[in-house]
């Protein structure tokens, strides 16, 4: 009998992980901003041309939970929990994301970037400072593409949303994503043994940034000034 054809070797390129590389294609484009062309500029269309961003951005996000890995495992009941309660910290990675090339600048779009004095003139100075020190934190490590997307995810399935009706699925979709950090990080060369520690240890600080953005918020609200979309103010009625 013939030997055996020498086995190939087949070389596997490593897959890479699956829960991230969804995530990696699950990203929605950019949005751009899209101030009014008949109105003047000032410091209030600044505001409301970021509110129509926020509110579009909002509409974004639910979409884009949904292609994470077992978020539609959970009840929608506890969909919707964890969106009312992880929707500011996700858009908060988002900004800090698209801020990190800028050592000075929020950038809330491609074409819409404020510095310090530019959000202190729209009344969002707190805000600036607040999006700032996280930007600066994670421009400190290098935070990449494939920890940002799953660190979104992460924030969003551990974002402690009170009355969540199966905890245990809550549970399994949160070691799903945390999971495919360390898969990720231990599969990086050179090994960081810290760095997926040390990504997680900074979602107090995400948090805190968070709230100090919902406190702007119901600052210029109660302000008067600043028209709000209907589904902006339920989702900040969630985090009240
Ligand atoms: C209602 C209002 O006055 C307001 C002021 C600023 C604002 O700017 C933002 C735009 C996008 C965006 O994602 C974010 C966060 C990152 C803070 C969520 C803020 C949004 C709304």
């Amino acid at each position: 009998a013939h030997p055996s054809k020498p086995i190939r070797n087949i070389i596997f390129s490593f897959p890479g992980n699956k829960v991230i590389s969804q995530l990696l294609v699950s990203e929605p484009a950019p949005l751009r901003a899209t101030p009014d062309p008949t109105t003047p500029d000032s410091d209030l269309k600044t505001l409301l041309t970021l509110c129509d961003l926020l509110n579009r951005e909002l509409l974004v996000m639910i979409g884009w939970a949904k292609h994470i890995p077992g978020f539609t495992g959970l009840s929608l009941v506890d969909q919707m929990a964890l969106l009312q309660s992880g929707w500011m910290e996700t858009l908060v990675l988002n900004v800090v994301w698209r801020s990190q090339g800028s050592a000075d600048e929020l950038q809330f779009a491609e074409n819409l970037r404020l510095n310090e004095s530019q959000s202190r003139a729209a009344g969002l100075h707190d805000l600036y400072t607040a999006l700032r020190h996280l930007t600066s934190k994670y421009q400190q490590m290098g935070l990449n593409q494939e920890e940002v997307v799953t660190l979104k995810a992460m924030t969003l399935a551990n974002s402690d949303a009170e009355n969540v009706e199966g905890a245990e699925v809550v549970q399994r979709f949160q070691d799903g994503l945390h999971e495919a950090l360390q898969d990720y990080e231990s599969s990086q060369r050179p090994s960081e043994p810290h760095r997926a520690g040390r990504l997680l240890m900074t979602l107090p600080l995400l948090r805190q940034t968070a709230h100090r953005a919902v406190r702007c918020f119901i600052r210029l609200h109660t302000d008067g000034n600043v028209p709000m979309h209907k589904l902006f103010l339920e989702m900040l009625d969630a985090k009240i």
